[in-house]
């Protein structure tokens, strides 16, 4: 996925925004365009020419502009245009490797002026976002529509074998027979449908106002998960004798082949070099009395507080009401939970 910086931009120019409207104007009219996403002394210093506008930046003026010979200039928050048939002049020497002159003097004033540079070819009909000596395409909505949609299959498939894993590592902390190597089964699995839910987000926020289906359908499936890292880390950071070392966001760089290996991620998440993966795990139950006992979250923070989970499954509705703010009807309802935890195995 691109770094923040340019998702900024290619989010300025999904669909639903000025500049994507102007842009498509443009690339209809195939007259092609060089449009500069802001304005600073660098830019000012590759600037030759051309006419000072000062006019609201619609997606009209962006198409009239773009008639003129030569690029238009932007203000920084891109609500202005600032100038029109402008000749950049950057410094040939900054390499690109552009032939056309439109593109490669996009490349080098954004190189130069540290600020995103839009082309629309004329020749290609294709629109591009140059920034740091990179050129990132600004895909069509079909193009985009079509990527999504990709994902959310695969999505799909990941969160249901999730789903399928969960139940199963249900039934180990059920039976108290989860191992390192259990729980970093699941942790891939997890950061798999992380990934792939982000990814998902991402192209819902390159399609703007046309991705509502997209997101719509993207939030069904990941409330499917949602929650479920906070929850393990909650459950198993305990084993570890510096707890906070359990964070799965420190999983977010790891390649795919480093996160199939048990033995790294065990490492990453605080369990030393060389665990061993088939030493047994405590779990405080947290996952299991929110998700499949559907119980409250600050109930759930008083039973773990108090009781392990092998006490909780053992405990009569007497002893649950020795917890504060657990009467008579709160204790039943907590063993209608554990029992259908425990019916569940
Ligand atoms: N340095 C520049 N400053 C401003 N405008 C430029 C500059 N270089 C090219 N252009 C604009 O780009 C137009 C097209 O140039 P050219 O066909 O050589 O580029 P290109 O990269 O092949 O673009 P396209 O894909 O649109 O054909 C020019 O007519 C001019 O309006």
């Amino acid at each position: 996925m691109p770094k923040p910086t340019i998702r900024r931009y290619l989010k300025l120019l999904a669909p639903g925004t000025p500049l994507r409207a102007g842009v498509d104007r443009i690339l209809h009219g195939r007259t092609g365009a060089l449009i500069v996403l802001g304005n600073n002394q660098k830019v000012q210093q590759v600037s030759s020419g051309g006419f000072k506008i000062g006019v609201e930046c619609t997606e009209q003026a962006l198409r009239e502009l773009a008639k003129l010979d030569g690029a238009i200039i932007l203000s920084n928050d891109l609500s202005t245009i600032v100038a029109a048939g402008v000749h950049l002049v950057p410094a040939g020497d900054l390499p690109t490797a552009e032939t056309g002159t439109r593109h490669r003097s996009a490349d080098r004033t954004a190189q130069a002026a540290g600020v995103p540079v839009v082309t629309v070819s004329a020749s290609m009909a294709t629109v591009s976002v140059f920034l740091d000596g990179r050129r990132h395409l600004v895909e069509s909505v079909t193009q985009v529509i079509s990527r999504a949609n990709q994902a959310l299959a695969t999505l799909s498939r990941v969160s249901s074998r999730l789903t399928d894993q969960l139940d199963q590592f249900t039934l180990l902390e059920i039976g108290e027979q989860v191992t390192l190597r259990d729980l970093t089964h699941v942790i891939h699995r997890l950061e798999l449908t992380r990934r792939l839910s982000a990814e998902v987000d991402f192209l819902v926020e390159l399609l703007g106002v046309e991705g509502r289906m997209v997101a719509l359908q993207h939030s069904e499936l990941a409330n499917t998960f949602a929650g479920a890292a906070d929850r393990l880390a909650e459950d198993y950071a305990q084993n570890l004798s510096d707890p906070s070392q359990f964070d799965l966001s420190k999983l977010a760089n790891f390649s795919s082949e480093e996160l199939f290996s048990g033995q790294l991620v065990a490492e990453r998440l605080g369990f030393g070099q060389g665990a061993n993966l088939e030493q047994g795990l405590e779990s405080r139950g947290v996952r299991l009395l929110t998700d499949v006992g559907r119980l409250p979250s600050h109930l759930v923070s008083k039973l773990v507080d108090r009781y392990s989970l092998q006490e909780l499954f053992g405990a009569s509705v007497a002893v649950l009401m020795e917890i504060d703010g657990v009467g008579p009807m709160r204790a039943r309802q907590i063993r209608d939970a554990l029992l259908r935890i425990s019916e569940g195995s």
